[in-house]
This record gives structure tokens, sequence and C-alpha cells, in this order.
């Protein structure tokens, strides 16, 4: 496994009175790809930025590729790529040209061709960054940052806005970044992007981790199957808990929204039903399956992860 690519110890970094980043420790290894998820105002842009080197930490320690990004920051930048939220491309770079100068910037680049057919850049040769549409201007900053075959790459909510194409095609770019060796680290509020793409899913809320994992752990620890419904909030859940079989759980993890875990089965949907029919309730979206990433976020911090 070897050094890993990133090393994040009690990093602390504020804001004036605003703690965004709150004592949080993260790894991330080398060739996997590590999702950090969490709401709006988590931390997670602050942690991401440290570790790339724009900002300081006010305390704890930041290791990238086992050098600090502050101080070896050009020893880094030709092995990291940085895809940002907001473009980080000048707005007068012209398509596809700036990707081949880019490109002839770094020793081993990937082949441009290939990485403009494959994101679907074709014919955007000289468009000027500022003409392309929002999903194209992404897809051209997705491709400045890998060009170089980085050994480590973050992407900042890269798929935010994409049509379901550019995404399924950011999607297989990540896979074989990858296969390829590479590390990556992205954040995102989709839930299914992480469960899709990520080999460990870190979830961070207040600046801290609150849990982590594959998403094959942190969907199947301490829960089995689970129901999920809505309605109007603050049911009265003991009230339900009484008539489920004993070693069931009820909770409402975010307002109106319930779920229900148990060995699930025709017997306990009936149950369930049977309740909310007796209550006046209708179970709004009801289903049954394992649990979602979705609802360990929400268990986890009680708030939606999109935005
Ligand atoms: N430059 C800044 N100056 C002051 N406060 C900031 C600054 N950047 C972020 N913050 C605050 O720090 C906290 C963490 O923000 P951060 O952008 O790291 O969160 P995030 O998890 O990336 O959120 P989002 O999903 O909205 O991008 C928030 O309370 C935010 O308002």
């Amino acid at each position: 496994m070897g050094l890993p690519a990133v090393e994040v110890v009690d990093l602390v970094k504020r804001y004036g009175a605003v703690t965004a980043v709150d004592g949080l420790s993260l790894t991330v290894a080398r060739g996997a790809v590590t999702a950090v998820l969490g709401p709006n105002g988590a931390g997670k842009t602050t942690t991401v930025e440290c570790c790339e080197g724009y900002r300081a930490p006010d305390a704890g320690t930041v290791r990238v590729l086992g050098l600090d990004p502050v101080r070896d920051g050009h020893r880094l930048r030709p092995r990291v790529g940085v895809m940002l939220q907001q473009g980080g491309v000048y707005p007068s770079s012209r398509g596809t040209e700036m990707l081949r100068h880019v490109a002839r910037l770094h020793a081993h680049p990937l082949d441009v061709d290939a990485l403009v057919e494959r994101l679907g850049l074709g014919g955007l040769g000289r468009t000027p960054y500022r003409r392309m549409s929002g999903g194209q201007q992404q897809r051209l900053a997705l491709a400045l940052a890998v060009v170089g075959r980085p050994e480590l790459v973050f992407l900042d909510e890269p798929t935010a806005g994409l049509d379901p194409q550019a995404r399924r095609a950011t999607w297989e770019l990540v896979e074989a970044l990858r296969a390829d060796g590479v590390a990556v680290v992205l954040t995102t509020h989709h839930m299914d992007e992480a469960e899709r793409l990520a080999d460990h899913v870190v979830v961070v809320d207040h600046g801290r981790v609150v849990a982590e994992g594959s998403p094959a752990v942190l969907t199947t620890t301490g829960a089995e199957d689970a129901l999920r419904f809505s309605g109007p909030p603050s049911l009265d859940l003991a009230g339900l808990l009484l008539a489920l079989p004993e070693g069931c759980r009820a909770s409402e993890p975010a307002r109106g929204q319930y779920l229900v875990e148990g060995p699930m089965g025709p017997q306990l949907l009936a149950t369930v039903t049977a309740w909310c029919a007796a209550h006046g309730v209708m179970p709004e979206g009801l289903s049954v399956g394992r649990r979602t990433l979705e609802d360990v976020f929400l268990e986890l911090t009680g708030r939606e992860l999109r935005a």
C-alpha cells in the first residue's frame, strides 16, 4: 500500500469567528476513490483547499504525497490535479487549444485527443472559455485537472449541473484514473455518485468526520433492511413501535421522513401500513430495501445532503 496519498490529522481552520474545520482527520489511499460527503457548510471545500495548499491550517497537519502542500507547493503542482468548483480557468482560454498547451507542459501527459473524445469536448478548439456552456466549462476544467497524468486529483463537485450523459462520461473517467493507480478525492452532494464511485466515503459535518468506510460497510453497519416513507411530521413513533415486533427501530431522521428498521418481510410491511391506516396517515413514497448512504447521512446529521 505504501504511503497514503493524503494524510490529514486534527486539522483546524477558522475564518474569524467561524470554525470551518474542527479537528478533522482523514486518509486518502493511492489508487482509490475517496468521496467526501457533507451538507452545505460542513467544511469539505476548506479541507480540500488545505490539501491543495491554498490555505494554511490553524492547527493540525496535512501531508500530500508525503509533502507539506503549503511549503512544498511547487514540488506538488506537477503531481497533483485540481478541479475547482468555479472553474479556475482563465476566461479567455480557448477550448481544447488550452488543453493541448497544458499537456505540453507535462512530461507524460494523457492523450489529448482521447480525452477530448471521452469528455465530448470535440468542436471546442478555439471557443473561449467564457462562451462555453456551464457543462462544457466543467468538463474542460476536469480535462485540465487530469491531462498531466497526476498521481492525485481533487475534484470538487465534478458532476454538479451536468446532464446524465456528461455525468456518466465523468464517472467513466474517474474509474479509468483509479485503474491507472491515481488517487481521486471528490466532494459531492450526490449519494448515488458516492455509492457508485467511491472505495472510501468520509462523511463530514460541522467540520468533523462523523462516519467513514466503504459504501457497503456504511450502509450495512448497525442496521437491517429499512422501510421508508414520508408523512406528517412528529408521528407517534413510540406507538408505532408497540405495534412492531420486538427489536425493530423506528425513527424520524428528518422532519416528516420515517425510517423503520428490522427483519423486513410482508408482515412488517403490513403492520406499518395498518398502523398508518389506523392513524389516518398516507405513507407517501413508501419503499423497502437496503439502507442507502442517504439514510445513513440523514441519521448521522439529521439533514438532507443535497443543497
Ligand atoms: N472565505 C471564507 N470566509 C469566511 N467564512 C468562510 C469562508 N469559506 C467558507 N467559510 C465558512 O466556513 C464553513 C465551511 O465552509 P466550506 O465551504 O468549507 O463547506 P462545504 O462543506 O464545502 O460547503 P458546500 O457544500 O456549500 O461547498 C461555512 O460556515 C462557510 O460559511
